[in-house]
């Protein structure tokens, strides 16, 4: 497992060994000892989750006021450009994103501590995206920050007919959302 840092140092890119042959290839998508090693971070995965997209599908700005997820995203099929925000009016990079591509292919996983907002938006014909949670599901406080607030500026790759749930079509401007402390 290589840790590659970002220009969020909480967010890291986990990049696992792949072991290929001629069947194909073996890899460990997640070991918990490597997981910390690699980000030095304890956590208890307690929920995997699964979506499905097609082409210009963009889900995202999305956190949970409780029981705050940390996230540990993949594509097994297709590509995605994946997208972090600071939500943390105390840190100095509140407001700050990064954006990475994750793909079958490079086999890229994203951590995505508490705190931060997530999104991603499909660059292939398709995408299966899988993640690891570290606190369930909680609609309650589930909020959405609309992806292309100005005041963000994150800069989404160009993809023909984006497609967004009404929900995230309702997103809050970043300077009215309710975040973490
Ligand atoms: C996220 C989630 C949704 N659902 C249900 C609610 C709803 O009926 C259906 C689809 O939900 P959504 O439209 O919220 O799914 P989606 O837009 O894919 O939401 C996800 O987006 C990405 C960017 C994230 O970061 C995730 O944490 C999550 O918020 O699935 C669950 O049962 N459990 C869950 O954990």
């Amino acid at each position: 497992m290589k840790a590659i840092a970002t220009d969020l140092p909480e967010v890291m890119i986990l990049e696992p060994k792949v072991f290929g042959d001629s069947r194909g290839f073996f890899m460990e998508s997640f070991n918990r000892r490597a997981f910390e090693a690699a980000t030095g971070c304890e956590r208890d995965f307690v929920q995997d989750n699964h979506s499905r997209s097609r082409r210009g599908v963009l889900r995202g700005l999305h956190y949970q006021l409780e029981q705050p997820q940390g996230k540990l995203v993949r594509v097994t099929h297709g590509r995605v450009y994946d997208v972090a925000v600071d939500l943390r009016r105390s840190s100095p990079n509140f407001g700050r994103w990064v954006g990475v591509e994750l793909s079958a292919d490079n086999h890229r996983q994203l951590w995505v501590p508490e705190g931060f907002g997530h999104g991603f938006v499909v660059l292939s014909e398709s995408a299966d995206f899988l993640y690891k949670t570290t606190d369930y599901y909680h609609p309650a406080s589930e909020r959405c920050i609309r992806y292309d607030d100005p005041e963000l500026g994150i800069d989404w790759p160009v993809v023909p007919d984006l497609t967004l749930s009404d929900k995230d079509l309702a997103g809050a401007a970043f300077g009215e959302a309710e975040v973490f402390a």
